[in-house]
């Protein structure tokens, strides 16, 4: 049936094909009478299969094909055995761009002598390209040069593969572009070495990794979500940041590191308990007032890593969130920075479900307060520039918050650190114990802490005696007091022209100082001097009005002039209370206005 069907199917092919034989047949012959007989149609399979057979070039065709199907399964086989042959010999690993192990290759690579004999190189300033060793003429570059360039290290080249010695050990380096994505930078850096023993490979990446970690030993690493998808990127690396720089109430600090180092080293003890290996701090209160700030000082005192959540962050949505929660290393520091902010409505799991509003218009004279206020116009979807009917950008609910804090999926072992401003408009479902484990309250600036601030502030940078104060006799102090270090802010003229032109005491001629760090041109004062200058600032600062940023700001206007950032700061206090005093009454304007 299939066969007639076939031979039915090509039967007006052979028609079409006799007629043009006959045609060209009549046209080569000039008229000459040449007897065509047409092509007859094959009545069976057989007498079909005998028909094609009958043509001498598809004969050729076939061998053809025979021989050269013959000819690829040798040659597959030949690579099949070769590749199993190697495989016995060689140890291969593949490293990713967007993987974290590529950076600690790439910069082992960069700083290994062997590999700086070769002749082709990509030149790179990227990330992974730290300070320690770049170029080798680097020396020669001046300070300012470095500081305004990237260091530039040479990596591997697409185009080369690189043949090497480690450890008495040959081994080859290929670094490939993937061409097929080309809306992404992604490569792959194939190691091979001649071993039989993985150890070998095991070794080199520790290796790697131990020398990345040691020139990066005072950076922390931060790591954000892209929002639509759930994957980590690395976003910057910053200088640790000392815990002892920070000034709150006596004993806070010390309670939240105890806190978290006790936690890092209980797994066992959680587990013992059934109770999941997971903490959660609340830091609430005032803005300013060193919330983020602890934070990052904290990742650096317990060499952890921060992956920031935004939950307010386009396209994020509760699946996207709960792979990222689930996707966090082992041990870390996750953030969520002002977490009312993604509850603009007030949302409670009552509403869970509802999509929550683009964050972030905050009134920073209400930030800190429990404003009823406040909560009655985030219900209405006001008072964070989004009206109610505009579109949400975050699709986050707070039941998906709260499972991908605490769902069976969520990562055990990360630290998590939530912020906010307005501790009492959130849920107490994500408040509670389990999800937030350690409340703490960060309050507006104490006396102490402005003491403790002002002192920090003016604090030497280099001892110059074995007791490390830098020593100074009253007399001499005197004429500082009353020259406070020589220097004269500068006009709006002058900061126009030049960046800070200072005055020598008694020289009508201003010299130049281009280059002269602050500290240099800050008179260089004893411990015990700052610190009869502190308590003068301190007793001038309102208890708890004031916020520690807006405090250091404050010393930032008087960086070489400490003595004039204590005779100046009564004026500033009462200014900034005058200013504070306008916008509450200007507020309270606008509220009574709507209503
Ligand atoms: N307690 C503090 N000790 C030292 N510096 C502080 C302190 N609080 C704030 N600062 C300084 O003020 C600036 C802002 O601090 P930070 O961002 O940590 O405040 P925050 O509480 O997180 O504010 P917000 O709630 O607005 O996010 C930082 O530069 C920080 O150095």
């Amino acid at each position: 049936m299939v066969l007639f069907q076939l031979t039915s199917a090509i039967q007006p092919f052979i028609a079409l094909l006799n007629d043009s034989v006959e045609t060209a047949t009549t046209n080569v012959t000039h008229n000459a009478t040449v007897s065509t007989t047409p092509f007859e149609m094959p009545s069976s399979f057989s007498s079909l299969i005998t028909f094609i057979y009958s043509f001498s070039a598809l004969r050729d065709y076939l061998k053809l094909i025979v021989l050269g199907g013959a000819l690829d399964t040798l040659r597959r086989l030949y690579a099949a055995s070769y590749h199993g042959f190697i495989d016995r010999l060689f140890v291969t690993a593949t490293f990713d761009s967007e993987d974290f192990s590529f950076q600690w290759m790439m910069f082992w690579l960069s700083s290994l002598p062997q590999f700086r004999q070769f002749r082709d190189f990509t030149v790179s300033t990227s990330s992974f390209c730290l300070e320690d060793e770049s170029l080798e003429c680097d020396s020669d570059v001046d300070e300012e040069m470095r500081r305004r360039t990237r260091p530039v290290r040479y990596l591997p080249s697409y185009s080369s593969s690189y043949k090497m010695w480690y450890k008495g050990r040959y081994m080859t380096i290929t670094r490939s572009k993937e061409e097929s994505r080309w809306w992404t930078d992604k490569s792959t850096l194939e190691i091979t070495i001649f071993t039989r023993d993985r150890s070998v490979l095991d070794s080199l990446i520790m290796e790697a990794r131990q020398k990345w970690m040691s020139a990066r030993s005072d950076k922390i690493d931060i790591f954000a979500s892209e929002g639509f998808t759930d994957d980590w990127k690395h976003v910057a690396s910053r200088p640790k940041r000392p815990l002892n720089s920070i000034v709150l109430d006596e004993g806070l600090k010390e309670l939240v590191l105890e806190d978290a180092r006790d936690f890092l080293k209980s797994k066992q003890w959680y587990a013992d308990r059934g109770i999941p290996f997971r903490r959660g701090y609340l830091l609430y209160g005032a803005p300013g007032s060193g919330k983020t700030s602890i934070i990052h000082s904290l990742a650096g005192e317990l060499g952890l890593d921060i992956y920031i959540i935004s939950l307010s962050k386009n396209g994020l949505d509760d699946s996207t969130l709960n792979s990222l929660i689930s996707s966090l290393p082992e041990q870390c520091i996750a953030i969520m920075e002002d977490i009312d902010a993604a509850f603009t409505h007030g949302l409670t799991r009552d509403t869970a479900g509802t999509e929550l509003e683009n964050p972030r218009n905050r009134n920073p004279s209400r930030q800190g307060r429990d404003d009823p206020e406040d909560r009655s116009n985030d219900r209405q979807g006001q008072g964070r520039g989004q009206g109610p009917g505009e579109s949400p950008a975050s699709r986050i609910t707070l039941s998906g918050l709260l499972n991908a804090l605490d769902g069976i999926s969520a990562q055990e072992g990360r630290l998590l650190f939530a912020t906010t401003n307005r501790y009492h408009s959130l849920d107490p479902a994500l408040t509670r114990p389990g999800r937030m484990d350690l409340h703490v309250e960060f309050r507006l600036a104490s006396r102490y802490q402005a003491r403790e601030l002002y002192e920090r502030f003016y604090v030497p940078d280099a001892p110059e005696n074995a007791t490390g104060e830098v020593v100074k006799d009253e007399e001499e102090e005197e004429d500082e007091a009353s020259s406070d270090s020589g220097y004269v802010t500068p006009t709006k003229e002058d900061s126009d022209s030049t960046p800070l032109v200072p005055k020598a005491v008694g020289s009508d001629e201003p010299p130049k100082y281009s280059g002269i760090a602050h500290s240099a041109r800050a008179p260089k004062l004893s411990k015990k001097r700052i610190a009869r200058l502190a308590e003068q600032f301190c007793a001038r600062i309102p208890e708890r009005e004031l916020s520690m940023a807006s405090l250091q700001g404050y010393l930032m206007c008087y960086k070489s002039r400490p003595f004039q950032a204590v005779d100046d700061v009564e004026r500033w206090v009462k200014e900034t209370q005058d200013a504070q005093d306008r916008k509450a009454k200007a507020e309270a304007r606008v509220a009574a206005i709507r209503g």
